[in-house]
């Protein structure tokens, strides 16, 4: 199968804001991929384009095989979104409704589907509790159910473990793994390194540019550093001759 997510010399401004330089890059099926950088690195607006949710200025982003945004992908996508954007006056129930209703799916596949993925993240009990009563755990575990409410082929994560306790986060971390390993694909924005080992494939970014992609041992091995962090600072600080020398 070829790559579910292919990014070609994408680059995206914001008036006179550059915030993607000429980003390539694939996205393999059934993996968990990982976007790293730093803060301002451009992680989210290259989640968003991939989404469908902003248009490159030049190149071109193309997810199972239809050029983005594409109306026809939305109801293969999951996207959850760094702030959450959910209602908090609504319940977790009608929330997940409205979701549910925007996918497409018919009412009796919604009603099942409310109550599966609302025990799938421990939040049966408060299907209709307003949201603005949920701790910051459970509205970022009810901004997951949301995404996953269509059982969508591709998963896009903007950060979704920021702020979560040790406990939630490595919880987190086990779905992924068991989504991808029921042959979902899964981009996870973080900026946590901790993280970025937990990822099969990696792309690194920085002010807007690609500094390297490969699996973490790639990444170790290339720059001949025992752990990610100091392969990404390793990275960084080589960048031009290691781009020219080909790193992909
Ligand atoms: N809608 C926008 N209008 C203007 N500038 C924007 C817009 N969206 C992003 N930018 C700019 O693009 C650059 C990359 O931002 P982006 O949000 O993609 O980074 P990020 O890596 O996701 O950061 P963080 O980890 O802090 O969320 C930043 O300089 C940001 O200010």
């Amino acid at each position: 199968m070829g790559p579910i997510v292919e990014v070609e010399n994408v680059s995206k401004r914001f008036g006179p804001i550059t915030a993607l330089v000429d980003v390539t890059l694939d996205v393999p099926s059934g993996v968990i991929y990982g976007l790293l950088g730093p803060s301002g690195s451009g992680k989210t607006t290259l989640i968003r384009l991939i989404a469908g949710a902003l248009r490159a200025s030049t190149g071109q982003v193309r997810v199972f095989g239809r050029r983005q945004p594409s109306r026809a992908n939305a109801a293969r996508i999951g996207y959850m979104t760094q702030s959450a954007a959910l209602y908090p006056d609504l319940s977790l129930r009608e929330n997940l409704t409205f979701f549910g209703t925007l996918y497409g799916l018919n009412d009796r596949r919604l009603r099942e589907r409310v109550e599966t993925i609302a025990a799938e993240v421990e939040l049966a009990d408060r299907l209709d509790s307003p949201l603005h009563t949920f701790s910051g755990g459970m509205r970022q575990r009810a901004s997951l159910a949301c995404a996953l409410l269509h059982e969508p082929d591709l998963l896009i994560l903007d950060e979704p473990t920021v702020g979560l306790d040790p406990v939630l986060r490595r919880a987190f971390w086990e779905r992924f793994r068991r989504l991808a390993a029921a042959g979902r694909t899964l981009i996870v924005s973080s900026h946590v390194m901790d993280e970025a080992d937990r990822c099969d494939h990696l792309a690194f970014l920085r002010e807007g540019r690609l500094l390297a992609t490969g699996s973490p041992s790639e990444l170790r091995q290339i720059t001949d550093q025992a752990n990610l962090e100091d392969a990404f600072l390793a990275l960084a600080a080589g960048a031009g001759s290691l781009l020219e020398g080909g790193v992909r």
